[in-house]
């Protein structure tokens, strides 16, 4: 007998226009939509196997923020994990998705955030401003994997959510209160667990 689907719930977030709904879509309808409507919030549906587990993925997709939006606290709540996208030809993106991170810390704690950083639009070769090795060195800094993406050219978007079935355990210290203690957080693996 196979075991029981899990849902799952994961949010894209990120500065306007950096492709989040492409992704999306192209996910979850496997294309790819040239013209663009700004959004205001739309929750996909998909089921995806992955290692032959079956899940129900509910996919959310945010309006665009930038340094000074208020995140509404329901992006904090019931949400397995975020997908974190700067496009690879804005700066200004990059520095909202750093943003979009510290808040998600400030909101839900160091441990608890799963998070996949993904650099979208890699098909604008000549237009590119953000280098695979800074984005490679913020997700490491975050101890969160990293995608190069381009919703237009290719689905990627299938990788963004085997991430979350990785097993990216990093050890943690804690030495406040001088009592040094150590353990093993595994922030990714919310499909898994
Ligand atoms: N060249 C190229 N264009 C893309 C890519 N992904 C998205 N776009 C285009 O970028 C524009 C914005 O894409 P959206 O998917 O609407 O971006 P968004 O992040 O959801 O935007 P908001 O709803 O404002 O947050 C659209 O015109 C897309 O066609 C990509 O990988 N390459």
């Amino acid at each position: 007998m196979s075991a029981p689907p899990k849902q799952r719930k994961i949010a894209f977030m990120g500065f306007r226009s950096v492709g989040k709904s492409s992704l999306i879509i192209q996910f979850v309808e496997n294309h790819f939509v040239d013209n663009y409507e700004p959004t205001i919030e739309n929750t996909f549906h998909k089921s995806l196997k992955l290692g032959g587990q079956e899940y129900h993925l509910q996919v959310v997709d945010t309006a665009g923020q930038d340094e000074y939006s208020i995140i509404p606290q329901s992006y904090f709540m019931n949400i397995n994990g975020y997908v974190l996208v700067y496009s690879v030809n804005s700066e200004k993106s990059f520095s909202v998705a750093k943003f979009v991170y510290q808040r998600l810390l400030d909101m839900k704690g160091q441990m608890d955030v799963p998070v996949v950083l993904v650099a979208n639009k890699t098909d604008l070769r000549m237009e590119r401003v953000v280098s695979y090795e800074d984005g490679k060195k913020l997700a490491d800094s975050w101890k969160a994997p990293f995608i190069e993406a381009s919703a237009k050219e290719n689905s990627l978007s299938f990788l963004i959510f085997e991430q979350f079935e990785e097993n990216s355990c990093v050890t943690v210290s804690d030495d406040s209160d001088n009592a040094t203690t150590e353990g093993t957080t595994c922030r990714n693996k919310i499909l898994a667990s």
